[in-house]
């Protein structure tokens, strides 16, 4: 049974993604476009990986992999025409039909190891053509244009993060539009493994959001923390949007598995571009929040279930006395490092406050923000270290490289 029902309670099962061929693609050249600061020594980033998916199991925490849920999927033909009618539509600017038609033959005759590898690490021209045996001379105008080392199906780094692209919110799954375009593609191999995959399939949940259908109204998986008592937590800032929050919370009202969401503002900035870069929950009434921002100025709202379709929304005068409201508690911890303005900086943009939680009051985070790990201990928090120089390139840490499917209350 798939169920999240809070950010901090014992966490039992996580979807995770041990980067490949998605980073191997990587050049100074695209890096940007793909939302990584710098390249990667892929070899380290794998090993730093598996050190923390091997934390995560010593935990108890059941890890599935990414790569893995999807190779298992397109085991089944109906999800190879799913997920191929989707990435390679007649209608991709840089494809064109005939493009399409042949790239479309070569995925299909691959096995289902082969094609989950290259529906998340891509396919270069020189792939293509190498795999048909052909220079470009037929009747694809997109395949004359492209250079050989660019790509008919761009890799997906930042599949990485698989918090963004789905995350599950108490009985239920958001499968979630996405902001970027170097990103959308993840939501449809999300959309396969969740449709096609029998661990899935046999199973009974709710389905918040539908990210193909519901996009562009964006809405991320890093902006979204459950906090128990059936509320949620959700930053609106540079990933999602308030189309994407109004979608979910009306479908999380619907059902009843949700009765409050406090919606808070953040700046739109690339080293601010989800909640849980800058505030995440780490015990039953604890919260780590970058110390450059002051909690008494942060802008929310709390949406409460209105008539028929309607939310009832009314603007907090303080966000953190709201939320120990909604969880019933005297006041909650607001844990800031004291550290100077370049350390704060440093420290946020390394992804001091992107931690996940593995039961209350115990966090993984990267070991590199020595400063904010410090402080969290002074509060009582057990961190639990891993290296994360090669992985943190993507600016992205241990709450965004996970997806919990099944955690406990808190
Ligand atoms: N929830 C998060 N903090 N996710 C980090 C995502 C980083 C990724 N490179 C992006 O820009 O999308």
């Amino acid at each position: 049974m798939y169920q999240v029902k809070s950010e901090v309670g014992a966490l039992k099962q996580v979807i995770l993604h041990e980067p490949g061929l998605d980073l191997e693609r990587l050049t100074p050249g695209n890096k940007d476009e793909l939302l990584f600061d710098d390249v990667v020594w892929v070899t380290r980033a794998q090993q730093e990986h598996r050190a923390f998916q091997q934390l995560l199991r010593d935990r108890g925490v059941t890890v599935h992999l990414l790569q893995d849920l999807l190779a298992e999927a397109v085991k089944h033909e109906e999800a190879v025409a799913f997920v191929l009618d989707r990435v390679l539509d007649d209608r991709q600017p840089q494809l064109g039909a005939a493009l399409a038609q042949e790239t479309r033959k070569l995925l299909t005759g691959m096995g289902p190891s082969e094609l989950a590898a290259h529906l998340l690490g891509g396919l270069s021209k020189s792939e293509v053509l190498e795999a048909l045996g052909e220079k470009p001379g037929t009747g694809s105008l997109g395949l004359r244009l492209l250079a050989d080392e660019e790509f008919v199906l761009a890799p997906l780094p930042n599949a990485l993060f698989t918090r963004d692209t789905s995350c599950w919110i108490y009985d239920g799954l958001s499968i979630n539009p996405m902001m970027k375009a170097a990103r959308t593609r993840e939501t449809v191999n999300y959309e396969t493994i969740y449709n096609f995959h029998p661990m899935f399939t046999e199973e009974r949940f709710h389905r918040w959001i539908d990210g193909e259908a519901m996009a562009p109204a964006a809405i991320e998986g890093g902006d979204v923390a459950v906090l128990g008592a059936g509320t949620v937590l959700i930053g609106l800032g540079e990933r999602t949007t308030p189309a994407g929050v109004e979608n979910l919370v009306r479908s999380l009202f619907a059902a009843g598995s949700a009765q409050r969401a406090i919606v808070v503002e953040l700046p739109k900035a690339r080293a601010l571009m989800h909640l849980d870069t800058v505030l995440t929950m780490v015990d039953r009434d604890a919260f780590t929040l970058f110390s450059a921002l002051d909690p008494a100025a942060l802008r929310s709202w709390t949406l409460t279930p209105g008539t028929g379709q309607d939310l009832h929304i009314t603007e907090n005068a303080d966000l953190f006395t709201q939320i120990a409201a909604a969880l019933e508690l005297d006041a909650v911890r607001v844990l800031q490092t004291r550290q100077d303005h370049y350390s704060a900086r440093r420290e946020q943009w390394n992804d001091g406050c992107n931690l996940l939680a593995v039961a209350p009051g115990t966090v993984i985070a990267y070991e590199i923000n020595e400063s904010s790990n410090r402080m969290l201990e002074d509060h009582g928090i057990e961190v639990l270290p891993i290296r994360g120089d090669q992985l943190g390139r993507g600016r992205g840490g241990p709450r965004c490289m996970s997806c919990p499917i099944e955690r406990d209350a808190a």
